[in-house]
């Protein structure tokens, strides 16, 4: 079998769709007068992960709010998995947000719940039945190497566990997209690396497209620098200084997209701003 017609058996109800995966044109948004998008345009393409960085404040998270439909932009077009949802329904949205995983900043669990009940949160509100849902979260859990915490509550993990948590809760519905806010943000280095090494799995086995925020330069270019090796079970180096070619960036800075492309790109180009952001 070829690993195309594998991938798609692994997942549960992919959607075919034409087009990016998320593209954004002149959009904009202002809160109380501050203009915080300032006609943003660029696009993601299927099976792309793509590394949203840039100073605090600049709109990154913003933007990925606008991705899931949190916030609505005042003008300019959004589409998302080949649909517009600019002015999108809430119930439309809700359908299409069940193919998007998002893995909040600082993780976002619910503290009365226990890890089974915050990863199987999407499944029991589609009453999907409990003993197909119990096989789902173990099966999520595996992928995040946490298997052993599904009775446990978020108080009794650490913040590297509770943050493997959400991003089991965000693939629970094998989501066509993944939106990371900040998935190592608060955590140690080794933790950090932990985290992007399941997010580069994500990446690298399930081919899943990603839009990730991170202020750690060097998570960004991990990331970019290295391959999951499914045999290790970990991350090895792309050999002769290689590099991801689905992995690419895009930077914000005061409300604009400042760079959109290739990690080569990004280590050649002579824009004085950009060189010192990542000096
Ligand atoms: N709901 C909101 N109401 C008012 N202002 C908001 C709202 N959400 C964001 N902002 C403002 O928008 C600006 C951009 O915020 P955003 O959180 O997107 O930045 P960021 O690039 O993600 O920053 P950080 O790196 O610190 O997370 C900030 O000035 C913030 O105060």
């Amino acid at each position: 079998m070829s690993t195309a017609e594998s991938k798609t058996e692994n997942k549960a109800e992919k959607v075919e769709y034409e087009g990016p995966a998320i593209s954004f044109e002149d959009v904009s948004i202002s809160f109380e007068g501050n203009e915080v998008l300032k006609n943003v345009s660029f696009a993601i393409e299927q099976g792309e992960t793509r590394l949203l960085l840039g100073p605090a404040g600049g709109g990154k998270s913003v933007l990925m709010k606008l991705c899931d439909g949190l916030l609505q932009p005042d003008s300019g077009t959004i589409r998302v998995l080949g649909h517009e949802i600019t002015g999108m329904k809430e119930r439309e949205m809700f359908a299409l947000r069940h193919r998007i995983g998002m893995v909040f900043q600082e993780s976002a669990l619910f503290d009365s719940m226990s890890v089974e009940d915050n990863v199987a949160y999407l499944l029991h509100e589609d009453k999907v039945p409990a003993e197909e849902a119990h096989k789902r979260v173990e099966e999520a859990l595996r992928f995040v190497e946490l298997e052993k915490a599904i009775d446990k509550f978020p108080a009794e993990l650490s913040g590297g566990m509770r943050r493997r948590v959400s991003i089991a809760r965000a693939i629970i519905t094998e989501p066509d997209l993944i939106l990371y806010d900040s998935p190592t943000g608060g955590l140690d280095p080794i933790t950090s690396t932990t985290i992007m090494e399941l997010v580069m799995k994500r990446r690298d086995v399930s081919h899943t497209t990603s839009l990730i925020i991170t202020h750690r330069l060097q998570d960004a270019f991990y990331l970019a620098t290295n391959h999951y090796n499914v045999e290790k079970n970990g991350a090895e180096k792309i050999p002769a200084n290689g590099i991801d070619e689905k992995t690419k960036f895009l930077m914000l800075n005061d409300g604009k997209i400042v760079f959109d492309g290739t990690t080569l790109e990004l280590t050649h180009s002579d824009d004085p701003w950009l060189k010192e952001y990542l000096a």
